[in-house]
């Protein structure tokens, strides 16, 4: 007896799991032990759906109506948002229906509801989608590394943004032009806000820290910047240090707590993560026993994540064949939250900093400008300085020190005569050559 899926939504990532579902459909009957099969397709306009393969007459407006359906077996969601996406997970898991979603903002926001509805209705729930894409990174954590202790995780998890970020340093080119190609591939969301912003990695570093450390951040909990205010004077900054900007994902234990932020952050050009240019996504996972790993490939696209969703379908379509023979399928979200840690503010993170000042170009600007940080505890490694006629640049790189500390700092330099404007302020992260 065949599983039958109700797929909702077929945009670029669900056009994509209904062309594998067909092309591999042979395989993925041998690897489940029953054939897989669409039970029926919710779209909101079915005559804008383009996939080649779909018998049309399986094509429904009415997603709710077609999870409910007794021959409907799994749920897989590829629409995205909060609502409706919630109330159909919610009632598909609490009917015992498992359920298969690429959606991290819905996990991020509310993925204790999606939880507490699957322990409810006893049934399954992956979203090795959610987050990089067709990278297998969510399995490993909430299976492969379940017997170790992890301690950090940081990543390049926004395609779109690295895309960009990559293009500014290899080419100089323009940030709209490379967010309109970054579009065009398929790579950013419908509101590139989401991207740019830093929403979408926001989003996946708390799915990423709830996984990693047992424990429920939700993305409203995660410090977020995003790319709009890199300059391409601090590209070419980070350039003359050895570094490269990228948008980082941090999630870290910090004495029985947690602190996750998204931001862009130098990393030297000899760091792993500096390596990972256009759309492409690397997780770094730090472990007591297995160290460092890193995990690197697509994180966007209809193809790649769909190889993650159809990844799922087969785990779900396998717990479906055990259940029916009478075994008791696999039944876990890896949303499982008993360490219940706090998280830490932003002021409390601590890292170092790159902070460039344009000032007045007068004796003893530097020693005034570094009693300043000294006054707030923050201590130079390095300062750079380029003159003009009346004004100058100095580029202050900082030792490691609180976020608070630097925010006291920067709050005073703004207010001072001598200093005509803090052009930016980027995170330091990893062994720079500076320091
Ligand atoms: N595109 C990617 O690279 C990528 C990567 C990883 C995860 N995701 C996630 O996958 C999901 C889908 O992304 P996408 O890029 O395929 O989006 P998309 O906009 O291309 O497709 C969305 C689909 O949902 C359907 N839909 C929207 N509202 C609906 C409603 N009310 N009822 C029924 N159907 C409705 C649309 O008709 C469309 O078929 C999102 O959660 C996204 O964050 C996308
Ligand atoms: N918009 C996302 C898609 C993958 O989640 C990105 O650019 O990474
Ligand atoms: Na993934």
């Amino acid at each position: 007896m065949a599983v039958r899926l109700a797929l909702l939504g077929c945009g670029t990532v669900g056009a994509q799991v209904v062309r594998l579902l067909h092309e591999q459909a042979d395989d993925l009957t041998a690897r489940v032990g029953a054939p897989v099969e669409l039970a029926g397709v919710a779209v909101r306009r079915p005559d804008r759906v383009r996939a080649v393969s779909l018998d049309r007459d399986l094509l429904t407006t009415d997603a709710l109506g077609l999870l409910k359906r007794p021959d409907v077996d799994a749920v897989v969601e590829v629409v995205g948002g909060i609502e409706p996406a919630r109330g159909w997970l919610v009632e598909a898991l609490r009917q015992g229906k498992d359920v298969v979603t690429a959606n991290k903002a819905l996990l991020a926001e509310d993925g204790g509801a999606l939880h507490d509805a699957a322990v409810a209705g006893g049934a399954d729930l992956y979203f090795e989608a959610a987050v990089a894409g067709g990278i297998p990174l969510l399995r490993p954590l909430r299976e492969s590394l379940h017997g170790d202790r992890i301690t950090r995780v940081t990543g390049i998890v926004n395609g779109t943004t690295n895309f960009i970020l990559s293009a500014m340093d290899a080419t100089g080119a323009g940030f709209t032009e490379a967010l309109e190609e970054a579009t065009e591939l398929g790579y950013a969301e419908a509101d590139p806000t989401a991207d740019v912003d830093g929403f979408d990695a926001a989003a996946k570093a708390a799915i990423l820290a709830s996984l990693a450390f047992h424990t429920r951040v939700t993305a409203a909990e995660v410090y977020r910047e995003g790319i709009s205010e890199v300059t391409s004077a601090d590209v070419a900054s980070a350039r003359e240090m050895g570094c490269v900007i990228k948008l980082l994902c941090l999630a870290e234990r910090v004495d029985g707590a947690v602190a996750v932020r998204v931001h862009p952050a130098m990393i030297p050009r000899q760091h792993p993560l500096a390596a990972v240019g256009g759309a492409y996504n690397a997780v770094f996972v730090e472990a007591d026993a297995a160290g460092q790993l890193m995990f690197y490939g697509a994180g966007a696209g209809g193809s790649p994540t769909a190889s993650a969703v159809l990844g799922d379908i087969v785990a779900v379509a396998r717990t479906v064949v055990a259940r029916r023979a009478g075994g008791n399928g696999l039944r876990q979200t890896g949303l499982e939250a008993y360490a219940e840690l706090p998280v830490r503010p932003i002021g409390e993170v601590v890292t170092r900093y790159h902070v460039r000042l344009d000032v007045a170009d007068r004796p003893g600007v530097l020693a005034t400008v570094a009693s300043v940080f000294a006054r707030h505890g923050v201590s130079i490694a390095t300062v750079h300085q380029t003159g003009r006629s009346s004004d100058a640049t100095l580029v202050i790189v900082t030792h490691r020190a609180p976020d608070s500390a630097l925010t006291a700092t920067v709050a005073e330099l703004r207010h001072m005569e001598i200093v005509r404007s803090v052009a930016s302020v980027v995170r330091v992260e990893g062994e720079t050559p500076a320091g």
